[in-house]
C-alpha cells in the first residue's frame, strides 16, 4: 500500500501542493484529475522524489521514502512520462533492459524478461527488438516506454499523462490494453491525467485536484453520485452524469429472461457498451452471453433506460 501523507509543495511562498493526503491500495489504479496547474505533476513527482517535498511523506508498503535511497527508489517506482523518455540511440530491447541491468541482472534473465514483455505488448521480439525508438509509431513507443517502467517489476508505477501524445483511437486502445497488463499483473499505478473520461475509464479510484488542494478522493461512482463540492460536480460534467453511469454498470446487473436476435454481448460488458451496440445495429435487444459464450438471457434498449440510477 502507498500511502500520501500530508504531502505538501511550495515554491516560495507559493504552495502548488497543499496538504494532501490519500492512500492507493496494492493492486489498484488512482488515477489523479484536475485542471491545468492544479499540482498533479508535482504530487507525482514527490512520490519518486522527483520533487522534494516540503512537508509530509510517502510510505511505501509502510516505509517511509525518505529512508530509501534515491537510486533504489528509482528503480521500485516505475515512471512514465508523455513522449515516453525512450532513449533514441538504444534498441527497443535496450531500452527495456535499462533498469534490469543497472540492477545488475544477468544477460540470460534480461533478454528472457524483454522478450516477456514484447509478447505482452503485442510487440513480436523477432520484429521489434533490435528497433530504434524513431523507427515505431507513436502508439509503440508509448507500448515500449510502459515496458521499460515495468521491467523490473516496481511495486508503484507512476504515470503522468501517458496517453497525451496519443490520437483518440489509439489512446482508447492504449488504455484498454493497460488494463489488461495492469489486471493480469496486479501492478499498482497512479496515473495523471487531464482526461475526465480517461480517469472514468482506468480509475478504481479518482484524487480530485484544484488550486494545490485534494478536493476528493473516491471511487468512480461515489464522485458521481456523491460529487464533494460544485467544482467537483462541473467537472465530473452534469450532462455525462447518466453515460458515465452506464460506463460503470455491467449488462449482467441489466439482464433480462429471454432470447434476442444478433451477435450475443458478454454479460461482463458495461452498459454502455450494450447501449452503444443496440443504438449501432438498430436493435431493441441484444443476446447476453456468459465468459463461456452460453446465452443467458438478453439486455434490452428499455431495460437499460429503464434501469435508472442503478448505483447506490
Ligand atoms: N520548479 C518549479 N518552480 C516554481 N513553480 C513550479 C515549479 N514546478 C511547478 N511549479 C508550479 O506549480 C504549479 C503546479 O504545477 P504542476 O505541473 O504540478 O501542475 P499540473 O496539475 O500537473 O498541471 P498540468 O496539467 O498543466 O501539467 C504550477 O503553477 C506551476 O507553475
Amino acid at each position: 500500500m502507498i500511502e500520501i501523507d500530508h504531502l505538501t509543495k511550495r515554491y516560495g511562498a507559493t504552495t502548488v501542493v497543499d496538504d494532501v493526503s490519500f492512500q492507493v491500495e496494492e493492486g489498484t489504479i488512482t488515477v489523479v484529475v484536475g485542471t491545468s496547474g492544479a499540482g498533479k505533476s508535482t504530487l507525482l513527482r514527490m512520490i519518486n522524489r522527483l520533487v522534494e517535498p516540503t512537508a509530509g511523506r510517502v510510505l511505501i508498503d509502510g516505509e517511509d521514502t525518505r529512508s530509501i535511497p534515491e537510486d533504489e527508489l528509482r528503480h521500485r517506482i516505475g515512471y512514465v512520462i508523455q513522449g515516453y523518455g525512450l532513449f533514441p540511440h538504444r534498441t527497443v530491447a535496450a531500452n527495456i533492459a535499462t533498469v534490469p541491468r543497472l540492477l545488475g541482472w544477468d544477460r540470460k534473465k534480461i533478454a528472457q524478461r524483454v522478450e516477456e514483455l514484447l509478447d505482452l505488448f503485442q510487440l513480436d521480439p523477432a520484429e521489434f527488438a533490435q528497433k530504434f525508438p524513431h523507427e515505431l509509431s507513436g502508439g509503440q513507443q508509448q507500448r515500449v516506454g510502459v515496458a521499460r517502467a515495468l521491467a523490473a517489476r516496481p511495486a508503484l508505477l507512476l504515470m503522468d499523462e501517458p496517453f497525451g501524445a496519443l490520437d483518440a483511437v489509439i489512446r482508447s486502445k492504449a488504455q484498454d490494453d493497460l488494463l489488461a497488463i495492469q489486471r493480469r499483473l496486479g501492478t499498482t499505478i497512479v496515473l495523471v491525467t487531464h482526461d475526465m473520461n480517461e480517469a472514468f475509464h482506468l480509475g478504481d479510484r479518482i484524487a480530485v485536484m484544484d488550486q494545490a488542494r485534494l478536493l476528493q478522493h473516491a471511487t468512480p461512482a461515489e464522485l458521481l453520485m456523491h460529487p464533494a463540492d460544485e467544482f467537483v460536480e462541473r467537472l465530473v460534467g452534469t450532462a455525462e452524469r447518466p453515460f458515465r453511469l452506464l460506463t460503470l454498470t455491467k449488462v449482467q446487473d441489466a439482464l433480462e429472461p429471454g432470447s434476442a436476435e444478433g451477435e450475443p454481448i458478454t454479460a461482463s460488458e458495461s452498459l454502455h457498451d450494450a447501449l452503444s451496440r443496440l443504438m449501432w445495429s438498430g436493435r431493441k435487444a441484444l443476446p447476453v452471453a456468459d465468459a463461456s459464450g452460453a446465452i443467458i438471457g438478453k439486455v434490452s434498449v428499455g431495460g437499460i433506460l429503464g434501469h435508472g440510477r442503478p448505483l447506490p
